[in-house]
């Protein structure tokens, strides 16, 4: 029926490097280019994992034209996500904070597997950092505001069964069917024609992708100025150093 798997690899947590979220434009923009596809199942390959979300070390200790790159390239994905004109299914397979959340957010139906370690939400403020409006506005549409405020400023990650209660995912099912829910929830959407469901989902999206779109150098300009600042950079080295030494 025409559906894609996009698996994301990048041991040993998918974190969203520059190369990764390049090497998933690029995956993206062929399908939608190539009309046999009209759907595609995003998943992980790292158990586990779905993804850690932005890549901690991209923005720590790198230079400015280096962060205005990589914040390009995260607006740059999200875009693509947000405005596919293909079926975009998550089968969240693992735990997905920030970043790895936002991306599950972008897809039109998400299916979480049912383990409690598999927690998601934008938990940005926890790292001393801000979910910028284009990450709020993602949760808000899909959550609504007054879950999104407290999720957002608590910094909260809900586990599957919490996820679903308050909207965040649609479904959640035993492990080991994530991967065929996905493709059954996708036959459904496929059976509705593709040009009345992509107006319908530009309509209820481009408002949102918009408001990125007119200012996105602003939203550069905006990053590098609070990433490279002092405190920030020092929460971000406190967050990494504590993540490495879990295991020590
Ligand atoms: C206006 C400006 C606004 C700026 C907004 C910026 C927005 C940012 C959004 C984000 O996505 S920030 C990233 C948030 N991510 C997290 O908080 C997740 C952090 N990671 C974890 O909680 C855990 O790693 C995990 C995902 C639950 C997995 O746990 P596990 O025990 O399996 O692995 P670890 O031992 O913790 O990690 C292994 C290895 O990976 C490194 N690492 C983990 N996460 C990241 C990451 N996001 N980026 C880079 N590296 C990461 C970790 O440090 C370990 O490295 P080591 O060298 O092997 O010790």
């Amino acid at each position: 029926m025409g559906v894609a798997v996009i698996k994301l690899k990048n041991p040993p947590v998918n974190s969203l490097s520059l190369e990764v979220l390049t090497e998933f434009v690029i995956s993206l923009e062929k399908l939608e280019n190539d009309k046999t596809f009209r759907g595609v199942i995003v998943t992980s390959d790292c158990p586990g994992i779905f993804s850690a979300g932005l890549d901690l070390t991209e923005m720590c200790g790198k230079s400015q034209a280096h962060y205005a790159e990589y914040w390009r390239a995260v607006q740059e994905l999200w875009l693509r996500l947000y405005l596919s004109n293909l079926v975009l299914i998550a089968a969240i397979n693992g735990v997905s904070p920030a970043g790895g959340c936002l991306m599950s957010l972008t897809c039109d139906y998400r299916v979480l597997a049912d383990n409690p370690k598999y927690n998601m939400g934008l938990n940005e403020t926890l790292l001393g950092i801000v979910a910028p409006s284009w990450f709020k506005d993602t949760l808000v549409n899909t959550v609504g505001h007054r879950t999104a405020e407290r999720a957002l400023q608590l910094g909260l990650l809900f586990p599957p069964a919490e996820a679903l209660r308050v909207g965040m995912v649609d479904q959640v099912v035993p492990e080991d069917q994530v991967h065929s829910t996905a493709l059954s929830v996708m036959a459904q959407w496929l059976a509705v024609p593709d040009h009345a469901r992509q107006l319908t989902k530009n309509l209820m999206r481009k408002p949102t992708a918009d408001r990125l779109v007119k200012q996105r150098d602003a939203d550069i300009q905006y990053f590098l100025r609070f990433i490279s600042r002092d405190s920030i950079q020092k929460s971000l080295r406190v967050y990494l150093d504590k993540l490495r030494q879990k295991k020590g």
